[in-house]
């Protein structure tokens, strides 16, 4: 249940992974590529998860052409505005959304930094045409490794005063944390906040990784914290939130049955949990259907997920003073 008294936040969501359909073909034509299908319908398979993924980097496969059509920095800039647009129908009122600026340039060899540009541009324009406060996430793609990290670091270190955190996402069996000290390093020293993608794919080890070696405040996903009973103590005392993504976790395989998601055990340790998207598009959902269908599926109730909405906004990335804007803001509409 969402609790119209209370904010709906969004703090999960990858925008490079909720590109709409309909604007992959439009694209994908409008540069002349040939695309796997030239209907909506036939695009779909290969744009969206429509049976569970096997594992985590199938699943992220389905986030390949919403990348490959981006062949100009117009074009990134047109699905970042759309990603506001999209935040205003599924009446979500903060988001911070997430991009990797490389992942985005590499099909049409664009630079990183103009597209990191761009997607400042777009997001603007968007916020300001609907009416939504969003803040941006940098993320490094672990799955093409240290170096193409250090570009998608360098771009975003560029505008830093326009992003409030770096994260790390993609390939995480692969490409342990443990690569990616020296890139987090300089991200704390630039004074982001970091979260960071663990406990999806791997196990236990790569959230404490995150967290004593990357400087983690918050974990995306963080669905293996459960085998380690410290590290549940260890999340809570140090008010560590949880990024939690439950239809994301269901398509990754990462647990086989929404009641058996470990959420429940993270909420009774009292851990700061939050509910969040992941890859709208890619996943066939909205934010709606992860507070209503998926949490009564993980066996939430109404007072948990009240509860995920208020750790939603302990966890956000702003100020006292612009959580307690958007506090008003809600118990104003009621
Ligand atoms: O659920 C996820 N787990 C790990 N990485 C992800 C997930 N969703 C998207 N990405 C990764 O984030 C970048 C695009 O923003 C890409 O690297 C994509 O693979
Ligand atoms: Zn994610």
């Amino acid at each position: 249940m969402i609790d119209p008294s209370l904010p709906l936040l969004d703090l999960h969501r990858h925008l490079d992974g909720n590109i709409r359909p309909a604007t992959i073909l439009e694209l994908g034509q409008s540069f002349n590529m040939t695309l796997p299908a030239t209907t909506l319908g036939g695009l779909r398979p290969h744009v969206q998860v429509l049976d569970n993924a096997p594992d985590l980097m199938s699943f992220l496969a389905k986030l390949d052409w919403g990348v490959k059509v981006l062949g100009s920095y117009d074009a990134c800039r047109r699905i970042a505005y759309e990603n506001i647009e999209d935040l205003q129908n599924a009446g979500i009122d903060y988001a911070e959304l997430r991009f990797s600026p490389g992942y985005m340039a590499m099909s049409h060899r664009l630079d990183p930094q103009g597209v990191v540009e761009a997607v400042i541009d777009g997001v603007a324009a968007g916020s300001r045409d609907f009416g939504i406060p969003v803040k941006l996430i940098g993320i490094m793609s672990r799955t093409f490794g240290q170096q193409a990290c250090e570009q998608e670091l360098a771009a975003c270190l560029a505008h830093r005063d326009k992003l409030v955190a770096m994260d790390l996402a993609g390939d995480e069996l692969g490409f342990p944390g443990d690569l990616f000290e020296d890139h987090f390093r300089r991200v704390r020293h630039a004074g982001l906040h970091v979260t960071v993608h663990a406990g999806e794919a791997a196990g236990s080890d790569s959230i404490w990784q995150a967290i004593r070696e990357l400087g983690a405040e918050r974990i995306g996903h963080g669905v293996k914290a459960v085998e380690d009973d410290t590290l549940l103590d260890y999340l809570a005392e140090r008010r560590i939130g949880i990024e939690t993504c439950l239809t994301s976790n269901l398509q990754t395989s990462t647990v086989a049955e929404l009641h058996h998601h470990p959420i429940h055990r993270f909420l009774d340790r009292g851990i700061a949990v939050c509910l969040n998207t992941d890859d709208p598009a890619v996943e066939g959902i909205e934010l709606r259907h992860e507070y209503t269908d998926a949490a009564a599926k993980a066996g939430l109730t109404a007072a948990q997920t009240r509860q995920c909405q208020e750790n939603a906004l302990e966890m956000a990335f702003i100020s006292a003073e612009e959580k307690a804007a958007l506090l008003l803001a809600s118990a104003e509409r009621e």
